[in-house]
């Protein structure tokens, strides 16, 4: 691949100090996120996975290495989290493993509000909020709130509002953990054809062994370290892909 790396971690690392002893969470962790790749993080529990997420997507720092956005270091040790929340906001969308929807917003308002806390005028936020949720198959469900929706109309509307303002980096940790097998693969067939369509850069830590086959590439994590990363491209995946998001 010969294009620039929209992420790239180098040799990250994150240390906790508890009491005498220190917690390696991230120990040396280096990798890279092209524009249109899925990347799974896979690993066993306290490997190290959302500890890396929070340090690629700029809500901690790292006590080691750095953190660059398409080829500018943003984040190194002793840097400001506060100075980063801008910089954050346009350029990460996160989706967590609850939706964490505000209740009493409908789908199209929770996706809305994101841009109009950019000062995007309340109209065209609507209007792009409800263009981004009918892609995501939602277009039945604009008005309802969120407690009348299925939980994978859920997870699809904090997806939607995580692309609101079309950040070139995606970062999701176990976005499938509370959803049955069928949900669970719609989402990351979504998350699929986001990489391939939006050309955004998808990282996805997940223990959900059902969708391993759409990934681009697995970083396999262990005591904080990365320890395998399995290249998992076209070939490897069966021909069809979803429709466009
Ligand atoms: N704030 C913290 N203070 C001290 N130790 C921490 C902190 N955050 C994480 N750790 C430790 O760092 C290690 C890695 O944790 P992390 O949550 O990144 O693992 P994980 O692979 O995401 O686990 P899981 O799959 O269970 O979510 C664990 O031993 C954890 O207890």
């Amino acid at each position: 691949m010969t294009r620039s790396p929209i992420l790239s971690v180098r040799d990250a690392a994150r240390h906790y100090q508890s009491g005498e002893t220190v917690i390696r969470a991230l120990d040396g962790v280096s990798f890279d996120v092209f524009p249109g790749e899925l990347v799974g993080i896979v690993g066993p529990s306290g490997s190290g996975k959302s500890t890396m997420l929070l340090i690629a997507g700029l809500l901690e720092l790292p006590t080691g290495g750095c953190v660059a956005f398409e080829g500018e270091i943003v984040s190194r040790p002793g840097g400001s989290i506060a100075g980063l929340r801008d910089f954050r906001r346009r350029k990460i969308g996160f989706v967590f493993q609850k939706a964490n929807l505000i209740p009493f917003l409908t789908a199209a308002e929770n996706v809305a509000l994101v841009l109009q806390i950019d000062d995007v005028p309340a109209a065209a936020a609507r209007l792009h909020a409800e263009r981004l949720l009918a892609a995501l198959g939602l277009g039945e469900r604009l008005d309802n709130r969120p407690a009348r929706l299925s939980g994978g109309e859920q997870q699809r509307v904090a997806i939607a509002r995580a692309l609101a303002n079309d950040p070139p980096l995606l970062l999701a940790d176990e976005p499938t953990a509370a959803l049955d097998s069928v949900r669970g693969r719609q989402v990351m067939e979504l998350f699929r054809t986001i990489a391939d369509v939006r050309q955004a850069g998808i990282v996805v830590v997940t223990h959900d062994n059902r969708s391993l086959d759409l990934f681009d590439r697995l970083v396999e994590f262990s005591d904080g370290r990365i320890v395998a990363v399995t290249d998992n491209r076209p070939a490897a995946r069966p021909a069809s892909r979803p429709g466009a998001a």
